[in-house]
């Protein structure tokens, strides 16, 4: 025992004295040149070949790197023996990962790619305008060098478009809203909220041949990219709602959402007040995506595109207040040309497959370059409520099933009565919400009775809020009969006055005649 202890430590030390002697004949350039040399040397003979996709590139974060790792966890491709099991803030999936130090073997078009997540400690803390991890993250892609150049930008674009997928399957879609100097930790000028609107299509209360037409629109948008290539186009559309207040354009441009997955951009225009601004903002919105502006007739005066004046409408006199004055001056530099470059321009087109959507209560305010196709390609008219919207509302809010609703039914009086009354109403369907939800403690035809005296009270009192002016009307037409009859009287009178004075004329002539004879 004794004796092995002594070897023990006669070698410890013989290993002492030939790293010293190593450290002092060979300094660490040296090894460090040496072991780069060996290296280069294996790689040369290896039979694979490496990429490293690290976690932060430079100073932002590398996009390939989230890709690689929202790919890895799709649970086909999971098939390593130790995972990491996650759940991402407003995602509704769990998420299976690699962890330290693991590898991973995946299969694209027959060559086999082995990915190992190596996690080393970040050595000197180097200079950088926002602090980076403790750890250095990145994931080492091995795949056989003849299988580089036949698979490699395939199976990255194809790790892209599945890590989307997945990210668009099991995140919920997000709200962003801009406001003025807030950029986030990454120095985005969007903050975003998980988009949770539930209104949809099905739930949407408009004509259904309109509603069918605006689907079919957007789905040929979205499964559009050869078309929009072939054609030469930028691969966005345009949407123009319009409408009295409470006939559902918000409720369409979720319903809009929620039917494509696309995430919404909420431009809040108030809050932009330079072109660039704007433009800055345009570029960090991502694919797939509705960028909306919401009552554009109110956030700027939109009939200036050539006037250097400000654009930028102010609630109030801008000489009321200095604040106000100020953010006029400021206002000079956002006109709707940038508006119009913002929608159609250049610009318009960095990213893809994005929706531009515009609201407004009064279309006649807007500017007709606005209006024009390619920048609002489809204009829709949100309107009162008609019969087919008011009975997606009461299946709705009433539960009525299609048969209770279909023509030929044991209420079918009832529904004409609704109809009429309906249309001579014109309530919106906000308002038709409004009181379905008080009638719903009711069974269904008590509440569509109740429902039905709401709107004819609703249509009698237009009728009776526009009497003074129908009256006046009327009057103004009787008058104008009456001017209209008197006129051919007074000319008849005069043609009467001048035949009888003509009469009068010839019975003096006659009469002369009938004296020259005499003569
Ligand atoms: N066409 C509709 N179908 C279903 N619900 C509707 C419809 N229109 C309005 N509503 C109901 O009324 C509420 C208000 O509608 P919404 O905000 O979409 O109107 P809007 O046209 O955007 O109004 P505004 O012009 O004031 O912004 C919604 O929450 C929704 O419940
Ligand atoms: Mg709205």
């Amino acid at each position: 025992m004794k004796e092995m202890w002594t070897s023990v430590a006669s070698l410890l030390g013989a290993f002492a004295f030939f790293q010293t002697f190593l450290h002092a004949v060979f300094p660490p350039e040296l090894r460090r040149a040496t072991f780069k040399l060996f290296q280069r040397l294996f790689n040369s003979y290896s039979t694979n070949c490496c990429f490293d996709i690290t976690e932060i590139d430079g100073v932002s974060s590398n996009e390939l790197y989230g890709a690689v790792q929202t790919y890895l966890s799709s649970s086909a491709s999971v098939s390593a023996s130790r995972l990491s099991l996650s759940r991402p803030l407003n995602s509704s999936a769990f998420i299976f990962g690699l962890t330290n130090n693991d590898r991973l073997v995946d299969s694209f078009a027959g060559a086999t790619a082995i990915w190992e997540h190596v996690v080393t400690q970040r050595s000197a803390p180097s200079f950088s305008w926002r602090p980076l991890p403790d750890e250095k993250r990145c994931f080492t892609l091995r795949i056989r060098k003849e299988d580089k150049l036949l698979i490699l930008p395939r199976y990255l674009n194809h790790i892209m478009d599945v890590a989307a997928d997945i990210r668009r399957r099991n995140q919920e879609r997000l709200l962003y809203t801009n406001s003025r100097g807030i950029l986030d930790t990454r120095g985005y000028p969007w903050e975003s909220v998980p988009f949770k609107h539930p209104s949809t299509f099905e739930t949407l209360a408009m004509d259904p041949s309109r509603k069918n037409d605006i689907m079919a629109d957007l789905r040929s948008f979205a499964g559009g990219q050869s078309f929009y290539q072939k054609t030469g186009r930028a691969w966005k559309r345009g949407y123009l709602l319009y409408g009295p207040p409470g006939t559902g354009k918000s409720s369409m441009i979720a319903a809009m959402a929620n039917f494509l997955q696309y995430d919404i951009y909420d431009i809040e225009l108030t809050e932009v007040y330079t072109n660039s601004e704007l433009r800055k903002l345009l570029m960090k919105t991502t694919s797939k995506s509705i960028i909306v502006i919401e009552d554009i007739d109110c956030s700027v005066s939109l009939t200036n595109r050539g006037s250097s004046a400000p654009t930028m409408a102010m609630p109030d006199d801008p000489s009321s207040s200095p604040v106000s004055s100020a953010a006029a001056a400021m206002a000079k530099s956002f006109t709707l040309s940038g508006l119009l470059n913002f929608t159609d321009g250049l610009w318009s087109c960095c990213g893809s497959e994005r929706i531009f959507v515009f609201t407004t209560n009064h279309i006649e305010k807007l500017d007709s370059a606005l209006l024009r196709s390619g920048r609002m390609d489809m204009h829709i008219n949100m309107s009162y409520c008609s019969f087919p919207a008011l009975k997606i509302l009461m299946r709705n809010y009433l539960g009525m099933s299609d048969d209770e609703l279909a023509v030929g039914n044991e209420d079918e009086g009832l529904f004409r009565e609704l109809e009429a009354a309906v249309n001579a109403a014109e309530i919106t369907p906000a308002d038709v919400s409004e009181v379905l939800i008080k009638n719903k403690r009711y069974e269904k035809r008590k509440a569509m009775e109740e429902l039905l005296e709401v709107l004819k009270g609703r249509a009698a009192g237009r009728i009776n809020a526009a009497m003074p002016s129908l009256r006046k009307e009327a009057e103004e037409e009787e008058e104008q009969e009456k001017r209209a009859l008197e006129i051919p009287k007074v000319e008849e009178d005069e043609l009467v006055g001048n035949s009888e004075e003509k009469q009068g004329r010839k019975t003096e002539a006659e009469e002369e005649e009938e004296e020259m004879p005499e003569e």
